[in-house]
């Protein structure tokens, strides 16, 4: 394994070479990977963690990226994991790329990664932007279950709610898009990555999106977890926007189903680290299409404690779960309806020393391995006991502008 700092290499989404690359991209920063060195189909984030680790006691060092450490300049696997492998037809999976192509903090570099007697293809030492296929027209269908039937599913969480021991349970709902072309998740990525710059996008494994909920990154030692929950669409005024923000900041509803979201965080983390900073209120994160209650939680990263340990002891969170967990996931199996596959799972990276970023699979889809004209989108929504059906619906057809406008001409 080999890194060095190259030139600036201009936008990461335009250094993809083949569809398959793997992208991480935030505000121009990130990394794309293509080619395979290794893959490992994971049984659970614990399983691929251990496998990380076995993998990188065997690694050597050729050279490393001059004048220190940047979280990412080496050895790295992108990895997808299911939201919940017992009821899933889908797998989860880390691959470890030959290439990776990287920029941060004003640097820019290249890690070549090889086992034995693997040579880079040509075609991979060089990649050149071929003009990338649009999809062509688009249509539209639903899943299992249509708007109204969804409508009716939330209805009966509400009716549990108000009944039982569930205080939250977050409902997805999936719409399949189907192109004339096959779909490019270059494309997607570079028009993501564009329109959502305080996103993360991805590509990881035919699993595109631009999510803003980061689970967990842990950096030289400091683990920070972004929180969302309580959203409200944006109109297209900024006026009314502002309106709209304060409204939300003061929603008992969105306020209750945002508490819900931290303490699962709060908690989950505290073993692994000290010194956590929770602020008490929520603030507005803006998007171009929604705007949500947003908390930081920061803490100090136990020295064990890898970016993935913490992202197996998160996952589900309340975000995109429920409260209390087991409840809430029990609910989610029987009312909707739905593979979640790895929507809603832990997407993203890490790197040889536990560092790395796990961000929640949101505003994503799933391209179809057998039929790539396909892809299957997903968005859902936390419902607690004010919750209403058709405010629900709409919220859910919200979240899915980012993939629908990025499959769009
Ligand atoms: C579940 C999703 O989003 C989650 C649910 C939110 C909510 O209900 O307000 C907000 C952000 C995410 O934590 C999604 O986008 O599919």
């Amino acid at each position: 394994m080999a890194t060095e700092e190259i030139a600036d290499p201009g936008p990461l989404p335009a250094q993809m070479p083949d569809p398959g690359a793997l992208a991480w991209v935030r505000r121009g920063e990130g990394m794309i990977g293509y080619g395979e060195t290794a893959r490992h189909k994971a049984t659970s984030i614990t399983d691929a963690e251990n496998w990380w680790r076995e993998i990188t006691d065997q690694v050597v060092v050729d050279r490393e990226l001059p004048g220190g450490d940047l979280p990412g300049a080496g050895f790295v696997a992108f990895g997808s994991f299911c939201f919940d492998p017992d009821n899933s037809s889908s797998g989860s999976v880390l691959i470890v790329p030959r290439v990776v192509i990287g920029r941060r903090a004003g640097r820019a570099w290249r890690t070549t990664i090889t086992s034995a007697d693997v040579t880079i293809p040509d075609a991979l030492e060089n990649p050149t932007q071929l003009s990338i296929p649009a999809p062509g027209a688009v249509s539209f269908a639903d899943g299992k279950l249509s708007g109204p039937e969804w409508e009716g599913v939330v209805a009966d969480a509400v009716t549990m709610i108000n009944s039982g021991d569930l205080d939250k349970v977050v409902l997805a709902r999936e719409l399949i898009a189907i192109a004339d072309n096959p779909i490019d998740a270059r494309r997607l990525v570079a028009r993501l990555a564009a329109e959502y710059p305080a996103c993360w996008t991805y590509h990881i494994d035919g699993l595109v999106g631009a999510t803003p909920e980061m689970l967990i990154r842990r950096e030289a030692g400091l683990a920070t977890s972004r929180v969302l929950a309580g959203t409200i669409r944006r109109s297209n005024d900024s006026d009314q926007d502002l309106a709209l923000a304060a409204a939300l900041s003061q929603s008992s509803k969105d306020l209750q189903e945002h508490e819900y979201a931290v303490a699962s965080v709060a908690r989950a983390l505290a073993p692994y680290c000290s010194g956590m900073n929770v602020p008490d209120a929520p603030y507005v994160l803006e998007l171009p299409n929604v705007l949500h209650l947003a908390t930081d939680v920061t803490a100090v990263a136990a020295p064990d404690a890898t970016s993935l340990r913490m992202a197996a002891a998160l996952h589900p969170s309340a975000a995109v779960c429920g409260t209390p967990t087991d409840r809430a996931r029990q609910t989610i199996a029987e009312l909707e309806q739905l593979d979640r596959d790895r929507y809603a799972g832990p997407v993203g990276w890490i790197d040889a020393d536990g560092d790395g970023e796990w961000a929640i699979a949101l505003r994503c889809g799933r391209i179809n391995a057998d039929d790539p004209h396909q892809i299957r989108l997903y968005a859902g929504c936390g419902i607690v006991a004010e919750s209403d059906p058709e405010a629900e619906l709409a919220e859910s057809v919200a979240k899915l502008v980012p993939m629908r406008d990025a499959l769009g001409t």
